[in-house]
């Protein structure tokens, strides 16, 4: 159960966070392309993407560590692009939590404060506010060394929010913990920020992190924001193949469009060739995607048509078994539910796969 918090939580600011037709580079290095990005106040939002796509340079860019070539940057309405980091009200939390090593807990959380030069009074008012909220205030006394990962992570936390920033800003906050305080500790963020209402900027290129914690995602790739939406829309309906790949398995079937109108037809290979349904939108180029739970096997969804293919192989994951199917030339999975005294089809048999139409996405490479 969470300790009662004793004092009132800290009055805050929520601010929305514009980044508009920002362009960075290092060097040759093109690293942020035409970013263009709209965070409401209050929303925890993710930029997520693999290593190298430019998540952490943007969120330092935000904090006033890095700037752009082209460009801005708006917090609350007012344009912040040239204030250094300090005159911004914008809070980090780096992946490394760059607490003094000699200072207590305590100090290390009233240290900003004492920077800004606050009244005595305010300066330890807050910081009893700011531990009683990560739940450290038992360990106050503590330096960094003496505490668990997952605990020098929320002091980190409570020196940031106790300047009472207008926007905090997450850089990998959980990478340097065990995978079961990683669970925990995402979980305490998102309560903490519920309950501080705190416009928060996460980055993270761990898909599950994302999904389970932020109300919004930036998905990134190589310097460009390739989609951004909530995490069940990014999954249902990512905007091309780099975003169906990243969040989550996805079949991919190369083919061919030909014919026209309503006899549209995708040619997979020679005799296995799916008609298009009339109303699909499907680029020039397109490939067809479905997740491996949104295959039938041996069964015809509505309005679809079954392919030929032949189970490759086999996995039981508990309570699902994943097939992998050969059609012609290409190997997909099928996930379906397991339940106690299904028969299990076997490998080297030949079975018919059918993508209901509602499920099919129609993607451009
Ligand atoms: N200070 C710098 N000088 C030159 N190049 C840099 C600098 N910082 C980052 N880069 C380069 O910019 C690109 C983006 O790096 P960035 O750290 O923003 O990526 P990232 O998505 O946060 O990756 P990771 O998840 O590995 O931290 C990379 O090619 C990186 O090598």
């Amino acid at each position: 159960m969470a300790a009662p918090i004793p004092h009132p939580a800290p009055r805050t600011r929520a601010a929305g966070v514009r980044v508009e037709g920002v362009n960075l580079s290092y060097g040759t290095n093109h690293v942020l392309k035409d970013v263009n990005l709209e965070i409401r106040p209050g929303e925890f939002f993710a930029f997520l993407g693999p290593s190298g796509c430019g998540k952490t340079t943007l969120l330092r860019l935000i904090a006033g560590f890095n700037q752009a070539d082209t460009g801005s940057v708006i917090v609350g309405g007012e344009d912040i692009s040239g204030l250094p980091p300090w005159k911004r009200d914008v809070g980090m939390v780096f992946q490394s939590y760059a607490l003094w090593p000699h200072m207590t807990v305590r100090r290390n959380v009233a240290f900003g404060l004492e920077e800004r030069k606050l009244p005595r009074q305010e300066i330890e008012a807050r910081v009893e506010r700011a531990l009683d909220l990560v739940g450290l205030r038992h360990l106050a006394e503590r330096r960094p060394s003496q505490l668990s990962g997952g605990q020098q992570q929320r002091v980190a936390v409570a020196r940031t929010v106790a300047v009472e920033p207008k926007v905090l800003l997450l850089d990998e906050p959980l990478s340097n913990l065990d995978a079961k305080m990683r669970v925990q500790v995402r979980r305490e963020l998102r309560d903490l920020q519920q309950r501080l209402g705190i416009t928060t900027i996460f980055v993270t290129h761990d898909q599950e992190e994302a999904n389970t914690i932020c109300d919004r995602i930036a998905v990134m790739s190589d310097g460009v924001v390739q989609q951004v939406g909530t995490p069940m829309e990014l999954y249902e309906r990512p905007a091309n193949l780099f975003v169906a790949n990243f969040l989550g398995t996805a079949n991919i079937l190369e083919g061919r469009i030909q014919g026209q109108g309503p006899d549209r037809i995708f040619n997979i290979e020679d005799g296995i060739v799916l008609p298009i349904p009339p109303d699909a939108v499907v680029p020039a180029d397109a490939k067809l995607v479905f997740r491996p739970q949104d295959a039938a096997l041996d069964r015809v969804e509505t309005g679809a048509v079954p392919l030929p293919g032949t189970i490759a192989h086999r996995e039981f994951l508990g309570s699902s078994v994943r097939y992998g199917i050969q059609i012609g030339g290409t190997e997909i999975v099928v996930d379906t539910p397991f339940q106690s005294g299904n028969v299990l089809h076997e490998p080297g048999r030949p079975i018919t796969v059918s993508v209901s139409p509602r499920s099919a996405l129609w993607l451009a490479s």
